[in-house]
């Protein structure tokens, strides 16, 4: 920790003798984290307190004053205080007048307030250069050295020599300043921190509602059916054997999702005749979650690996075996050895272990620090061309599970056919539109497209002043 301290001292502090002071209004957690690292990385430290005698747990080599004392021992001033408590600092504006002010509040709920707490203080406080910064910077963090957590610090401010000032600050502790313009991003940036995974919320929310889905289709052709024709209870499957359907679908289905929007760009822009017209909103952001969608789907492959792994040591396929064996024994019938169901069995489970052996690969090289190792061409390499063959053998894998009862009206329970027909539509579907995608005179024409070319420049034009939006 004070080595990085140290590493990056010459870059802003002169000299140790020319301790630069930091004021920091507020003793709570923050505060003295905040403190503490100062101190370390060189600076003298004066706190403001609505107590200052009673102030304890300070670090030691800190000052503590009141406030209107302690805003004179220094032109920057820390407020780690919460937004609620801002309004005693309207006493002080003679004071703060011309100083650099900078606001690490954060909220408790996104947009909780009309105007950022930062544009907040900045109307308390109009003679203040007022620089939003460290909120995304836990106490915790400060304290433990910041390795194990975010370095990023989002500054943001409409004074750009305050603005800098701080970054350089946040650069002496060792974190790493990220400029993000005037002080209407303060918004966005309060915002950071409250944000819940927002690219895994699309693919965590469709991955429930198509397990649900099928989970619930399963229950109907394998528990309530057997039950309503002939009283029999199956609710053991819903332990494995229904899981170990809905999983694998859900894995399916989600791995074509990651190549569908791919298809439908492709034929909006085949339609288009241009690339220069704006995708749909929608398109855009199913495009940008790819990535999530993907590592789900392989969350879900890797669940149905590990419950295919058990089938053999299963109570209920024990007993199908040994009650098979005895019946035959019994009716001394022998069954014959079907080359072909050899064959089909063994072929579909080959074709999973290399489609897992792909998906798993994908999976790795979308790992930040082997995709930093490779160049965009090998990655799109990897992601693209090695996935749509993780897609094709995933969809062959189930094709050939199905096998001769595929569409058979014998299957049919309710008129329902088996669940995996169903996952099978949407890879299918994305299987042959980019089929015949890549046939040569499309093929072609797309290239084109997207090396500038336009069909209609008539069109483009409009599209382009945002006249025509197909
Ligand atoms: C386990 C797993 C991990 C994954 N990890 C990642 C990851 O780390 N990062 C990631 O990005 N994706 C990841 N993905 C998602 C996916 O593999 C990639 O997004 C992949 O590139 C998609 O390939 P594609 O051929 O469908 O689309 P792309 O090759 O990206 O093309 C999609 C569409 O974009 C348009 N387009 C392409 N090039 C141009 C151009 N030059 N000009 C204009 N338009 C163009 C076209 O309309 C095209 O059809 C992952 C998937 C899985 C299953
Ligand atoms: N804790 C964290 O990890 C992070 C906190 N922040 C932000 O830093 C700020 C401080 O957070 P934190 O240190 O956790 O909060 P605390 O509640 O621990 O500390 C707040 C401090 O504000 C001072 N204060 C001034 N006026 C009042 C008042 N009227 N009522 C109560 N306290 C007052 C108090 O210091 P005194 O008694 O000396 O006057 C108090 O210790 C918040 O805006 C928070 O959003 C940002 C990033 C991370
Ligand atoms: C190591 C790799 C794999 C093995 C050994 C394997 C094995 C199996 C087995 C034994 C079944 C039949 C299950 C049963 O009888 O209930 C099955 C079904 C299935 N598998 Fe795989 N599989 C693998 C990988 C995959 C992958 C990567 C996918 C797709 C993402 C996939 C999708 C499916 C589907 C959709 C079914 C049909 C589910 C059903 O309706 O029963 N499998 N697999
Ligand atoms: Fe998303």
């Amino acid at each position: 920790m004070e080595k990085t301290c140290a590493d990056e001292l010459p870059l802003t502090v002169n000299s140790s003798e020319s301790k630069e002071t930091i004021c920091i209004f507020g003793t709570g957690d923050f505060g003295r984290s905040l403190g503490l690292k100062m101190l370390q990385c060189g600076y003298s430290v004066v706190f403001g307190s609505r107590n200052p005698q009673m102030s304890s747990l300070l670090p030691d080599g800190a000052e503590v004053l009141s406030y209107p004392e302690a805003v004179k021992s220094s032109d920057i001033i820390f407020l780690t205080i919460h937004r609620e408590h801002y309004e005693f600092l309207t006493e002080l504006t003679a004071v703060l007048n011309g100083k650099t002010l900078v606001d690490v509040s954060n909220n408790i709920k996104i947009n909780q307030y009309p105007e950022s707490n930062a544009e907040y203080l900045a109307q308390l406080v109009p003679g203040a250069h007022v620089v939003k910064a460290f909120n995304t910077i836990s106490a915790w963090a400060l304290q433990s050295g910041a390795l194990d957590a975010s370095r990023q610090v989002f500054v943001c401010g409409n004074d750009s020599k305050a603005k800098q000032r701080v970054m350089d600050i946040a650069r002496t502790l060792g974190l790493t300043p990220l400029d993000q313009g005037s002080l209407m991003a303060a918004a966005e940036i309060e915002n950071y921190p409250l944000q819940l995974f927002p690219m895994w919320r699309f693919p965590f929310y469709l991955s429930a509602a198509l397990c649900a889905f099928f989970f619930f289709y399963c229950v109907i052709r394998e528990v309530i059916y057997p039950y309503v024709n002939d009283k029999s209870d199956t609710t053991f499957r819903l332990a494995i054997s229904i899981p170990n359907r809905v999983f694998p679908i859900t894995a399916l289905t989600l791995l074509a999702l990651v190549y569908l929007p791919g298809v439908i760009a492709a034929i909006l822009q085949l339609y288009r005749g241009t690339k220069y017209c704006r995708f749909p909103d929608w398109l855009d952001h199913w495009m940008l979650c790819r990535k999530q969608l993907g590592l789900v789907a392989l969350g879900f492959a890797f669940l149905h690996v590990l419950y295919t792994l058990v089938i053999p040591i299963r109570y209920y396929v024990r007993w199908r075996l040994r009650n098979l064996t005895v019946t035959q024994t019994l009716l001394k019938k022998e069954n014959t050895f079907s080359t072909t169901s050899a064959w089909l069995g063994d072929s579909y489970v080959a074709l999973g272990i290399l489609g897992f052996f792909l998906f798993v690969l994908l999976g790795i090289t979308s790992l930040p620090s082997v995709s930093n190792m490779v160049n965009w061409r090998e990655f799109r390499f990897v992601q693209s061309k090695l996935g749509y063959l993780t897609l094709i053998l995933c969809t062959a894998h189930t094709l050939v599970y199905g096998g001769k009862k595929f569409l058979s009206p014998s299957v049919l329970r309710w008129y329902l056919p088996s669940a995996y027909i169903l996952a099978l539509i949407i890879p299918c579907t994305v299987l042959v539109i980019k089929f015949i995608l890549i046939m040569p005179c499309i093929d072609k024409t797309l290239t084109r497209i997207r090396q500038g070319w336009e069909r209609n420049s008539k069109i483009s034009k409009s599209a382009l002043n945002g006249k025509t939006d197909i």
